[in-house]
């Protein structure tokens, strides 16, 4: 028996969770979890579901290509719980690197990770901790980003990479690498998005006296912190709290956002509605 993890997507209409049940039944399946959204803002309809079938993944598809076809529907296939290859894209700080790398050995967090990618050496003593292999390539020029890019696509393929995680990467990805990674690529911003967009969001906070900070984790593309975005968290400060405190409070809410993010990814939970994201929690 094996459990898996499906997802679907469609212009919605009538008898879609009809069609889907039916080819699970007819695939020996048995539902244990389904959860779907109709989107009136979009006009598409979202499933996912956990099944538990003792047929092959051939077997299963069999059932479900037809009913894929006959909805115009795109569907994943994915066996519950298995890790997800993922690149970790980092600079300097190593609170978002630490936290993803520390829940992926406690089992915790259903990714491997092959590789830390960083455009400065800090983190290499935290990577070699984890037993992580770490690269680092200096981006100190245009030549040096397009080079740090090329080498990010080499690791993709390489390692058939599922998702790229930005851990506090202070570089911005040309829209040529933003378009290779289309929903594959998972920023956190240090602000509660849409406020405070860019470098120095902390600064720009304290600057502006406010009461909450907090960290957004949302898809990576071309337009700067503008993607869709997939989690938030904050929390309470006051006009005590200098730059630096509000940036130490901050990240503990930085690391906590991203890793859940990159969990709901791993799991299949998140799917992309437009500029919005349906998070089957
Ligand atoms: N194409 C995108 N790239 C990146 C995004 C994004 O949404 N789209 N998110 C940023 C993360 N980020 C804030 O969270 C951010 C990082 C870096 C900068 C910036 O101005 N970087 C400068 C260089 C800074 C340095 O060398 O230290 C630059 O790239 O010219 C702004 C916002 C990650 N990338």
């Amino acid at each position: 028996m094996q459990h898996w993890v499906l997802t679907l997507n469609c212009d919605d209409r009538s008898g879609i969770v009809h069609a889907v049940t039916a080819a699970i039944v007819a695939a020996a399946g048995n539902i244990a979890e389904l959860q779907q959204f109709s989107s009136t803002d979009t006009g598409r309809f979202f499933l996912r579901l956990e099944v538990d079938s003792p047929v092959t993944r051939g077997a299963l598809l069999a059932e479900l290509n037809p009913v894929a076809e006959r909805f115009g529907a795109d569907i994943t296939l994915d066996v519950a719980g298995r890790p997800l290859r993922t690149l970790v894209l980092a600079s300097k700080a190593e609170h978002c690197v630490n936290d993803l790398l520390f829940r992926q050995r406690a089992g915790h967090l259903p990714i491997e990770v092959p590789l830390v990618m960083a455009n400065h050496p800090t983190l290499a003593p935290l990577a070699e901790f984890y037993k992580v292999p770490f690269e680092h390539l200096a981006v100190t020029n245009q030549d040096e980003k397009a080079a740090f890019e090329r080498r990010v696509l080499e690791v993709v393929d390489e390692h058939d990479i599922e998702l790229v995680v930005l851990a506090r990467y202070m570089q911005i990805l040309s829209p040529e690498l933003c378009e290779a990674l289309e929903g594959r690529a998972i920023n956190i911003h240090h602000s509660f998005l849409p406020g405070f967009k860019g470098a120095n969001p902390y600064r720009q906070a304290h600057a502006r006296g406010v009461k909450l900070v907090g960290a957004t984790a949302h898809f990576v593309t071309t337009d700067l912190d503008e993607g869709p975005i997939i989690e938030q968290n904050v929390r309470r400060v006051d006009h005590a709290d200098s730059v630096a405190e509000l940036q130490s409070m901050g990240q503990d809410e930085e690391s906590r956002t991203l890793t859940q993010a990159v969990k709901w990814f791993a799991e299949h939970r998140i799917l992309l509605d437009g500029q919005r994201t349906i998070v089957f929690r």
